[in-house]
């Protein structure tokens, strides 16, 4: 009797404790797991026997508390592990805080309610936005990295400064050396024949600069070009002129000037040259490729013309002194090319007579030079006239500028040169720097890539397999030197021409 009635006590006991606590159910967690690397596969195994999983939501069998581990990729949180702990832990949050590792960049998170490790939350120091902490954290990077690169940029720049302030004293002494031994300057001009409008038949447009039209035409029975340019730009056609007007100018390798004049309807200003046949250097290479040694005319007739310019004469019979002149706008379009393929130098309108003993003169040929370098071709620009680095009154760094130009176009010339590619297949006419930063180049990129990267044209690497190659690496390298004390002057690059002219004709 006894035990029957413990029995009973203990059904109903039983019967009670059921109805009184409603039945425990298993948790449940997002499962997913990242299968892509050795170590999530073996975190694979771990947490799959954890709980039966059904598509991407795992029924925890040993535990209350679900996981997630997060990876930060590109700022924003991605999962790498979700799923239930493999052993009871204590797990008091609802919700999934984050918890940080390995810098920031991975975080786990533990909670216990069903479906809690999709989300991860963020503590208060974190803020409760993720993508604002990951951006704080983001943030913190970036002013380092910043700060690091500005300290850098600011020692690059302190070297240079250094280094041309060094410069810019050497060549104070030795340019003023060179005033010193120079003859006294004549500042001779060779007068000009004036142009009436009315003797020249003009024919149609042949180019467009920034400033000028140029037409071909006929005067005395010769084909012409006639460069007009706007009536508000006396300075620029006076400069010009001054530059042609010059003694001893005549050259072959420097474009024939026959006069000037102005027009008396619309006030606009023309110069008269010889009618180049093939127009510019830069529309004779967009439409054909040269065999080696046509290119080896072209760059022979270009550095004398350039060599001529910068050359001090004097003679003695007739007592005419040509000073040296700085081209200081040297580019395809500034160099033609006539019918016998040879080039002669044109435009004068921002060019600088050197050494030349009118001061007012000079002074205002300089404010006419900033105009130029910002309306002239960018891609021909040294890099120490791209940084501003080049005192106007030292001659010296003029034409160096000039020598740098020479070695671009020396190099435009080759890459359309058919014998230096396989084939005869020359890649398509480029301007320098054009395929590494685009036909719109800017000044910024060109100054990040030709100063601070200090990186020069493509050298096709094939040429080092040719007979010419490496002498042609070496001259072009030598053109374009970053210091340009190293680089050479206009008269070797002629010589040098010369002697490839003689070593390697084929
Ligand atoms: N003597 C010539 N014979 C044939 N074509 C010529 C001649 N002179 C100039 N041209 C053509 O006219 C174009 C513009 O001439 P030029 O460079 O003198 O003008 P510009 O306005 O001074 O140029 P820039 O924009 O360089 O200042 C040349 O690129 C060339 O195509």
């Amino acid at each position: 009797m006894l035990v029957e009635r413990w029995r009973l006590i203990l059904a109903l006991e039983c019967i009670m404790c059921i109805y009184s606590k409603p039945l425990q159910q298993k948790r449940r967690c997002f499962f997913q797991i990242t299968e892509s690397t050795e170590h999530n596969y073996r975190q694979n195994k771990k947490y799959t026997a954890a709980g039966s999983v059904s598509g991407s939501v795992q029924v925890c069998e040993t535990t209350d508390c679900c996981v997630g581990y997060y990876w930060i990729i590109n700022g924003t949180p991605k999962a790498d592990v979700l799923a239930c702990d493999r052993i009871e832990k204590s797990c008091p949050d609802e919700t999934c805080k984050a918890q940080p590792r390995i810098n920031n960049q991975f975080f786990t998170c533990m909670c216990s309610t069903d479906l809690c490790n999709g989300n991860i939350t963020w503590g208060k120091e974190q803020t409760s936005n993720p993508y604002s902490y990951f951006s704080v954290v983001f943030m913190k990077m970036a002013v380092i990295v910043v700060g690091i690169l500005l300290f850098m940029c600011f020692c690059i720049v302190a070297a240079q400064w250094r280094s041309c302030l060094k410069k810019k004293k050497k060549n104070l002494q030795s340019s003023s050396h060179d005033y010193l031994v120079q003859p006294s300057c004549s500042c001779q001009r060779t007068k000009t024949s004036e142009i009436d409008i009315s003797q020249i038949e003009l024919q149609q447009i042949v180019g467009r600069g920034h400033f000028a039209t140029v037409f071909q035409g006929t005067y005395q029975g010769s084909v012409v070009a006639v460069k007009f340019l706007p009536a508000g730009y006396e300075h620029n056609f006076n400069t010009e002129k001054e530059i042609y007007e010059l003694p001893l100018l005549k050259h072959t390798s420097i474009m024939n000037f026959l006069g000037a004049g102005r027009k008396p309807d619309d006030k606009s200003w023309f110069i008269v040259l010889q009618f180049a046949e093939y127009g510019s250097l830069h529309s004779f290479l967009s439409k054909q490729t040269t065999s080696w040694m046509f290119s080896l005319k072209l760059c022979q007739s270009l550095s004398q013309g350039l060599s001529y310019l910068h050359s001090d004469l004097l003679s003695h019979g007739t007592d005419l002194h040509k000073p040296p002149v700085a081209h200081r706008d040297l580019s395809s379009s500034n160099v033609l090319v006539r019918a016998g393929g040879t080039c002669a130098l044109s435009d004068f309108g921002c060019s600088t007579i050197l050494r030349s003993c009118s001061e007012p003169y000079r002074r205002h040929n300089q404010n006419k030079n900033m105009k130029c370098i910002q309306l002239g071709t960018l891609h021909y620009m040294a890099p120490e006239i791209l940084e501003g680095f080049v005192n106007l009154n030292e001659s010296m760094f003029l034409m160096q500028g000039d020598v740098y130009a020479l070695g671009l176009l020396l190099w435009e010339i080759w890459m359309r040169c058919s014998d230096l590619f396989e084939g005869g297949a020359a890649p398509q006419h480029l301007l320098p720097y054009e395929l590494e930063l685009g036909s719109n180049l800017t000044l910024e990129s060109l100054i990040l890539h030709v100063s601070y990267m200090d990186k020069r044209p493509y050298i096709p690497e094939h040429w080092e397999l040719l007979p010419q190659g490496a002498a042609l690496r070496e001259l072009l390298e030598d053109c374009w030197d970053s210091d340009s004390e190293a680089r050479l002057t206009a008269h070797s690059i002629m010589e040098r021409i010369t002697s490839l002219q003689s070593s390697y004709s084929l």
